[in-house]
C-alpha cells in the first residue's frame, strides 16, 4: 500500500490572533505550496529520504528531521492503544522553505501524521491526530502552538479554542479576499522570533488584543467585511518583530496606496501577506513584491484563497 498526504501552507497569527488564529492557503494558479509525504510498505522497519526544492535545506541526518519525530510519536500513539506500526519507509517532499513563516515544520509534521494514520486505517481520530501534532510543532518552536498545524490538517481559517476537549473551530471566511503571500528568501528561526517578544505586556495592549480579536471573530459571523479587514492588527508580535524583516514598512505603505485590505506579517515571518478584493490589484501586488521584496532566488510570490480543504490524501505515489 502508498498512501501520501498533501499539507498546505498557513499563515499563523493573522496579525490579531497571536497564536490562536491560522490560515490554509490555496495559490489561485493552482500551484503546490505545501509539502507532500508518502508512506509505503517496506522490507525492514524503517527509511526515510527527502526530495523536493528546499530538501537541501533540511538537517543533515535523518534523525534530525522533524518528520523521524512524527514517526516515533506515532509508534508510541499506537503502542498506547495496544497497536503496533507497520514496517513502513517515508518520503518527504520538502516544498516549503525553512524558517519562512509559512508553517513550513508544521506542513512536514501534518503531512507525515496524516500518511501515517491513513496507512493505520485512522487508528488515532481527528483530535487525538491534532493533539500530536501541536506537540510535535512544540518541539521545534519552544512553545505549543496550533495555529499553524489546525489550518493546515482541517483547512479554512481556524479558531484555537483548547478548551473543553476542542483544539479549534473553523470561523467563516469573504470569498472575496486574495491573500497575496511574498517569501523575500531569508530566514526567521520561529523559536528565536518568540524569544524576542516580552514575556508580559501592558493592560492596555492586552486589552486592544482581546477587544479587536474579539471584534474580527464577530465581524466574520456576521459578514462585515470592512469592519473584519480593520481589525487586522497586530499589537502583540508585529511591534517586536517587524525590524527582522528588511522592507516591511515599504510593503505596507505600497499596498495600502494600491487598495489593499490590511498587510501583516506571516506567522514568525519573514513572509508577508497583503489581503485585497481585486484580483487585478493582487496580481499588481504580486509583481511588485517579487520586484522589490524579494532578496534571492529562494523567494517567491502567489495569490492565494483560503484552503478549505486543508489535508489531502491520496493513493498514488510521489
Ligand atoms: N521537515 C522539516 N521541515 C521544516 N523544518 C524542519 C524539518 N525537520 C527539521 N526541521 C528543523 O526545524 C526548525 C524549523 O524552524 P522554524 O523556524 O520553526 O520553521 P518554520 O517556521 O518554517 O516552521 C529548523 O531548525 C529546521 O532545520
Ligand atoms: N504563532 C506562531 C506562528 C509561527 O508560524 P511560523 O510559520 O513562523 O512557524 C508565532 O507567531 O510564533
Amino acid at each position: 500500500m502508498t498512501v501520501v498526504a498533501y499539507a498546505p501552507a498557513s499563515i499563523g497569527n493573522v496579525s490579531v490572533g497571536f497564536d490562536v488564529l491560522g490560515a490554509a492557503l490555496a495559490p489561485i494558479d493552482g500551484a503546490l505550496l505545501g509539502d507532500r509525504v508518502e508512506v509505503a510498505d517496506h522490507d525492514a522497519p524503517f527509511a526515510l529520504s527527502c526530495q523536493g526544492r528546499f530538501a537541501h535545506k533540511l538537517p543533515a541526518e535523518a534523525e534530525k528531521n522533524i518528520v523521524y519525530d512524527c514517526y516515533l510519536g506515532y509508534a508510541a500513539a499506537l503502542k498506547k492503544r495496544g497497536l503496533s506500526i507497520k514496517p513502513l519507509r517515508m518520503v518527504l517532499e520538502k516544498n516549503l522553505p525553512i524558517g519562512s513563516g509559512l508553517g513550513s515544520s508544521a506542513s512536514s509534521i501534518v503531512a507525515a501524521l496524516a500518511a501515517l494514520n491513513a496507512f493505520h486505517d485512522y487508528a488515532l481520530d481527528q483530535t487525538e491526530a491534532l493533539l500530536l501534532m501541536g506537540e510535535l510543532e512544540g518541539q521545534i518552536s519552544g512553545s505549543v502552538h496550533y495555529d499553524n498545524v489546525a489550518p493546515c490538517y482541517l483547512g479554512g481559517l481556524q479558531l484555537m479554542i483548547e478548551e473543553e476537549g476542542v483544539i479549534s473551530q473553523s470561523i467563516p471566511t469573504f470569498d472575496s479576499w486574495y491573500w497575496v503571500s511574498c517569501y523575500p528568501g531569508i530566514s526567521i528561526s520561529t523559536a528565536e522570533a518568540r524569544a524576542i517578544l516580552p514575556a508580559q505586556y501592558r493592560r492596555s495592549d492586552c486589552l486592544t488584543y482581546g477587544r479587536r480579536l474579539a471584534a474580527f471573530v464577530h465581524a466574520s459571523h456576521t459578514g462585515q467585511e470592512k469592519l473584519a479587514s480593520a481589525m487586522l492588527k497586530d499589537v502583540i508580535a508585529e511591534p517586536y518583530r517587524q525590524a527582522l524583516i528588511p522592507k516591511f514598512n515599504e510593503v505596507r505603505q505600497h499596498a495600502a496606496m494600491s487598495g489593499a485590505l490590511a498587510t501583516g506579517i506571516s506567522g514568525s515571518g519573514p513572509t508577508v501577506f497583503v489581503a485585497m478584493t481585486d484580483k487585478q490589484q493582487a496580481l499588481r501586488m504580486k509583481d511588485w513584491l517579487e520586484a522589490n521584496f524579494i532578496q534571492n532566488e529562494d523567494g517567491f510570490c502567489h495569490v492565494c484563497k483560503i484552503d478549505r480543504q486543508g489535508t489531502q490524501i491520496t493513493g498514488q505515489g510521489l
